[in-house]
């Protein structure tokens, strides 16, 4: 075993931890069942023996055929206790096998959500969605697989081929080796393909990941792949896909169903020379019919094994194969932990404020070198710039999504970084374009912020964010079901939710994307007084697409590559005659234009 296969074992069985007892009863019962069932073939041997002297005796002395049935009494209650307490033992190991997988598979799946969330946002950025929900349940089902079906069975053809072999020894070191020869030929060419097939296993659960990634990617964009008429393009991508999973599929299907047939035609020419040297042995008196039937079993009993081993490997391989994806989740670097002593803000006032900070997506791409901001509590703060400017990069760095690389990022004179990430997150309160709701109750979906909220809270918030109208306008108010990604419910009043959700969390900070075309003007009017009841007494960061909402803001930040270019009031920026003063009235000479060709 290399180094890595060790360190994959072993770190699998970490996840038995606290199932060492079950895991001794399944190995003993397993034990137990297989020598149990290998002891059968000496008792089957010996009635047969008897019949047949019965058959001699009679043939020899010319009276009626007869059998000593208190011998063959005894010989089939051995035979019937054997196969009983086989089937009780094999039944036990079976059950408690069964149970140890799930623990394991509950052990598993709970360890890798643990690291989701521990992960940085990095990392999602760079993975796809479909990718680590294949690593979630298909990689991790094929390991519980290898263990619910293949470990029982392991155990028991272990037991199987040592216990037949010695029988076969015992009976006729001479037939043996020829059955050894035949076993042997048998054996070595099921591990040839068996290793072959590890490669096979590894690219097809890789194949595996890709596709569901490309089924996750199509169900989410049905909407525009249609608008943009490419079903086409999105249909050639998945066959590709699946054409290569196919071809994955099939090479590993192939090598591990090569195995049986060829198993099966090697140890059927073993028989052959067995079953005529048995004759010749029967002739010569060196052996009776029981004991070459027992041979013949016992042969069968370490041959067989082999066939199974095979597909007690290739399950295993695959199980490797997905362990190794398993664990290359496991090991990405989790988020910057928590200071062991973190502090604590009882009383948030709001003041925010960026010395120095400087960051970047990567370490050889830095995006906003240093950067200095001074809020003080109950300001509004309009971050404006051309796309790609880096606004949503300034809040994702305030809710410490990502870490800065220098500087400091500070809330009432406390750094961000020596308080714990759920403190911190806490003190804000976020509405989004990009509104995110559940497949829940209307109610549930405003108290996502507070689970504890009674109802009045619940109606006072979203009254606050005027959607109460709207909900009681719907037959089952706020018990109405809103499908996963709230798709029963307008982008508007979606939008509406979300800051009924935010003015229930009640928080210090507010952090708004503002609404653009995609909601009427009356809608957006709406949004807007309902912002507006958001935001009062609160510090807020509004992240604006149109400049004429953000006029009476405290300060305006404008941001162009990454860098505050420039920043005051909306006045002050004007009197400036810089980039804002472009900015804004090249959006008036938009909306005038507009006007114009609409009148
Ligand atoms: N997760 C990310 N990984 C790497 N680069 C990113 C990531 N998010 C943003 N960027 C890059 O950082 C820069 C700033 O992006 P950001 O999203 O902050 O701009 P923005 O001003 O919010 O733009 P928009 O108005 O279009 O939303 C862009 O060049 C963008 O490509």
């Amino acid at each position: 075993m290399n180094n890595r296969k060790k360190g994959t074992v072993l770190r699998l069985i970490t996840y038995f931890k606290g199932l060492e007892l079950k895991m001794a009863a399944v190995i003993t019962s397993s034990i137990l069942s297989a020598a149990l069932f290998i002891a059968s073939p000496i008792f089957l041997g010996k009635a047969l023996d008897q019949l047949a002297e019965g058959i001699k005796s009679s043939l020899a002395n010319g009276t009626k055929f007869q059998v000593n049935w208190n011998t063959m009494g005894n010989i089939f209650a051995i035979l019937l206790t054997l196969y009983v307490l086989s089937f009780i033992t094999n039944y036990l190991a079976n059950y408690m096998m069964a149970a140890v997988t799930e623990t394991v598979t509950l052990n598993m799946r709970g360890a890798l959500m643990d690291k989701l969330n521990r992960l940085p946002l990095r990392f999602y950025d760079a993975t796809e969605r479909g990718d680590i929900l294949s690593r979630a349940t298909n990689d991790v089902e094929k390991v519980a697989d290898a263990l619910r079906e293949g470990f029982n069975r392991l155990i028991g053809c272990i037991i199987s081929i040592i216990g037949a072999v010695i029988m076969m020894l015992v009976i006729s070191p001479a037939l043996s080796v020829v059955a050894f020869l035949t076993i042997g030929t048998a054996t070595v060419l099921t591990i040839c393909i068996a290793s072959k097939s590890r490669r096979y296993f590894l690219k097809y659960q890789t194949s595996m990941g890709e596709l569901n990634a490309a089924v996750e990617e199509t169900f989410t964009g049905q909407l525009v792949i249609k608008a943009f008429n490419q079903e086409d393009a999105s249909l050639k991508k998945f066959r590709e896909i699946n054409q290569e999973l196919y071809k994955h599929s099939s090479s590993s299907q192939i090598a591990q169903f090569i195995v049986a047939p060829c198993v099966r035609l090697i140890n059927n020419f073993g028989y052959t020379i067995v079953a005529v040297l048995s004759v010749i042995a029967i002739i010569q008196g060196r052996m009776t019919i029981g004991i070459v039937q027992a041979f013949i079993q016992y042969s069968d009993k370490a041959s067989e094994p082999v066939i199974e081993l095979s597909q007690i490997i290739s399950s295993m391989q695959s199980a490797f194969a997905a362990s190794i994806r398993y664990f290359e989740i496991m090991d990405e670097l989790d988020e910057v932990p928590d200071h062991s002593s973190t502090e604590v803000l009882p009383e948030t006032k709001g003041d925010v404020s960026f010395e120095h900070v400087r960051f970047g997506y990567s370490d050889d791409h830095i995006l906003m070198k240093d950067i200095n901001i001074d809020v003080k509590t109950g300001d509004r703060i309009a971050i404006v710039g051309p796309t790609g400017a880096g606004k949503t990069t300034l809040v994702n760095l305030l809710m410490r999504f990502y870490e800065i690389q220098g500087g400091a990022i500070k809330i009432d004179g406390v750094d961000i970084k020596s308080m714990s990430r759920a403190e911190l997150r806490s003190k804000f309160g976020m509405v989004l374009q990009d509104t995110w709701l559940f497949g829940g109750s209307i109610r549930d979906n405003i108290a996502y912020s507070n689970f504890e909220a009674p109802d009045e809270a619940i109606i006072g918030a979203a009254k606050s964010a005027r959607a109460d109208h709207f909900i009681r306008t719907l037959p089952e108010g706020y018990q109405t079901l809103l499908t996963e990604d709230g798709s029963n419910v307008s982008q508007g009043q979606k939008q509406l939710l979300t800051i009924a959700r935010a003015i229930l969390a009640d928080p210090a900070i507010l952090i708004l994307d503002e609404a653009t075309s995609s909601v009427d003007t009356r809608t957006e009017a709406e949004i807007q007084k309902a912002m507006n009841n958001l935001m009062k007494g609160r510090t807020s960061f509004i992240i604006a697409h149109k400049l004429s909402t953000i006029r009476d803001a405290d300060l305006i930040l404008v941001m162009d590559h990454g860098t505050i270019i420039e920043q005051g009031t909306h006045e002050e920026l004007l009197k400036k005659q810089g980039f804002y003063e472009k900015l804004y009235n090249s959006q008036f000479a938009d909306a005038d234009s507009d006007g114009q060709q609409t009148a």
